[in-house]
């Protein structure tokens, strides 16, 4: 393992991932092995998921594509340097911002989505320029496998690698040293990774997960709200990290939802879901059985059906849940939806501060204001308002967790500034001495004025040009009287 970061860490001191052209070709190859082997791509995400190749193209395919366009769209400006204001002591200097790569960075991926989720930040990070070593789930074996093989074929051999294993590998992994480490993945290993990474200073990224919230308000149009819900919470078997993990709203919409709910099943998926090509299957045995474990003791509403040998667990909605019951407890992270009564809005709001801050929220209500408040007075990763999910595709917001949700963001230019030191840099001139002697020992309270001054006064445009005027004056009379001309 620590041969194999040192081999990456040579490539990456080569220098070759920097220049711009260098970041566009791999980006470009990155697409093209996308378009070229998406068969291959697609079988092995359906292989581990039981997902359409359908759904596994519009659900991490198109995203990966529509990642790479943004970014060969706009790297050439985002790696430009960027002037900075100055002020009055370095007025005369060159002062800029200048984005540099970290380094070789670590990518983590989970298995749910398990695709998009090492690509789009490995998109990032090439787009920084970095090196990236890749460590796939191991629980979706067959995608760890395509990309293993694939990458290879299309990047550069030393500067993007792929390792695979489970958690010995991975755990060795952690002992090496790199300059950053994405993880994405459950909040217990991601306190692991960080503390793996504290060791040597290494800054993280942690896409987490958590309890995402849905508030449904009384005034609102319950047979889309519904439609969107059934569509966010059911996708990819509910195994999805910003799905909502549970209704909240007063016990007199209940039986709405829940029939509601039940008409948009039949919609999407037939009289018979198992044979529906839209819905996925639990990951492996140990998920479902703890999913299982979950609807111990609950009224169940809709679904409760399963099969272990297919690991298949029907979408299920439960009602008048306790906020007590293991289901309340921990991340659901499979196709049960609890339904918890709450008096009104205010009490929503307390039951979502009680707790830890979630990754995503949503709030479903005609009433404008009645979500502002809600956004207002809450925390979370990110928020929809009136639907589920949208937020994660808009690549101008930056996707990420809050709390024990996460910390740190990626997608779109937030994932090139996650990868990325913003260095700034300051050039001066040797000359223009006699100015920089204010800073210089022995203070006296006439330097400090004149620091005072050159440093604390803010000046609006047009008295700027006059005060600089004035300044010049002043300190070339001061030069002058000092013997320097
Ligand atoms: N925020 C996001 O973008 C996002 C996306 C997907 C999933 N998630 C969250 O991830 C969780 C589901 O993923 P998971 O954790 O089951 O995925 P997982 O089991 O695939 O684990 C994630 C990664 O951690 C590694 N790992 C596991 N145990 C480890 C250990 N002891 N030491 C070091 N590495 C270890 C695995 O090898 C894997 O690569 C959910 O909580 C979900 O909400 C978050
Ligand atoms: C278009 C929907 C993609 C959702 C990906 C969510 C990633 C977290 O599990």
């Amino acid at each position: 393992m620590e041969r194999e970061v040192q081999r990456v860490r040579q490539a990456f001191l080569s220098g070759r991932s920097r220049p711009l052209r260098f970041r566009l070709q791999q980006l470009e190859a990155l697409r093209r092995m996308v378009q070229e082997r998406e068969k291959d791509i697609l079988a092995a995400i359906a292989a581990d998921l039981c997902k359409s190749e359908l759904n596994a193209y519009s659900q991490e395919v198109i995203t990966v594509l529509g990642e790479i366009d943004f970014m060969l769209e706009n790297l050439p400006e985002w790696v430009t340097a960027k002037p900075v204001k100055k002020n009055l002591l370095t007025m005369m200097d060159e002062a800029y911002i200048q984005p540099q790569p970290l380094g070789v960075v670590l990518i983590i991926g989970a298995w749910n989505y398990p695709f998009v989720l090492i690509i789009q930040p490995l998109i990032g990070a090439i787009a920084a320029g970095n090196a990236v070593i890749i460590k796939p789930s191991e629980l979706s074996e067959n995608t760890a496998k395509t990309v293993a093989k694939l990458l290879p074929q299309y990047l550069d051999q030393d500067l993007y690698v792929v390792i695979n294993g489970g958690v010995e590998e991975t755990t060795e992994l952690l002992k090496q040293r790199f300059d950053h480490i994405f993880y994405t993945g459950n909040t217990a290993v991601g306190k692991i990774v960080m503390e793996a990474a504290a060791k040597h200073l290494t800054p993280v990224t942690l896409e987490l997960g958590g309890k995402s919230p849905c508030y449904i308000d009384k005034d609102c149009d319950l047979d889309i709200v519904c439609r969107r819900i059934t569509w966010g919470k059911y996708m990819n078997c509910g195994q999805t990290c910003i799905a909502p993990d549970y209704i909240l709203c007063e016990a007199s919409l209940q039986s709405q939802i829940v029939w509601k709910i039940k008409e948009t099943v039949k919609e999407f998926y037939g009289e018979n879901i198992k044979e529906s090509p839209d819905y996925e299957r639990i990951i492996n045995l140990r998920h479902f059985k703890r999913i299982l474990s979950l609807l111990e003791g609950q009224k169940i509403a809709l679904g409760g059906e399963t099969d272990e040998a297919t690991r298949y667990i029907a979408p299920t909605v439960l009602t008048d849940v306790d906020p007590k019951t293991k289901v309340m407890q921990e991340e659901i992270f499979g196709p049960v939806l609890p339904i918890v009564p709450v008096k009104n809005v205010d009490e929503a709001i307390d039951f979502i501060n009680e707790r830890e801050k979630p990754l995503a929220l949503y709030v479903f209500s005609h009433n404008h204001k009645l979500i502002k408040r809600m956004i207002d007075e809450t925390s979370s990763g990110g928020v929809t308002g009136n639907d589920v999910i949208m937020h994660f595709t808009l690549n101008s917001f930056p996707f990420g967790g809050v709390g024990s949700s996460g910390m740190g963001a990626y997608h779109g230019k937030h994932s090139f500034d996650t990868f990325s030191h913003q260095r700034p840099c300051l050039l001066k001139s040797l000359k223009r001495e006699g100015a920089n002697k204010l800073r210089y020992p022995p203070n006296s309270q006439s330097k400090v004025d004149w620091g005072k001054f050159f440093l604390l006064r803010r000046f609006n445009k047009e008295k700027l040009g006059l005060l600089v005027l004035t300044f010049l004056g002043i300190v070339a009379a001061v030069l002058v009287k000092a013997g320097y001309y």
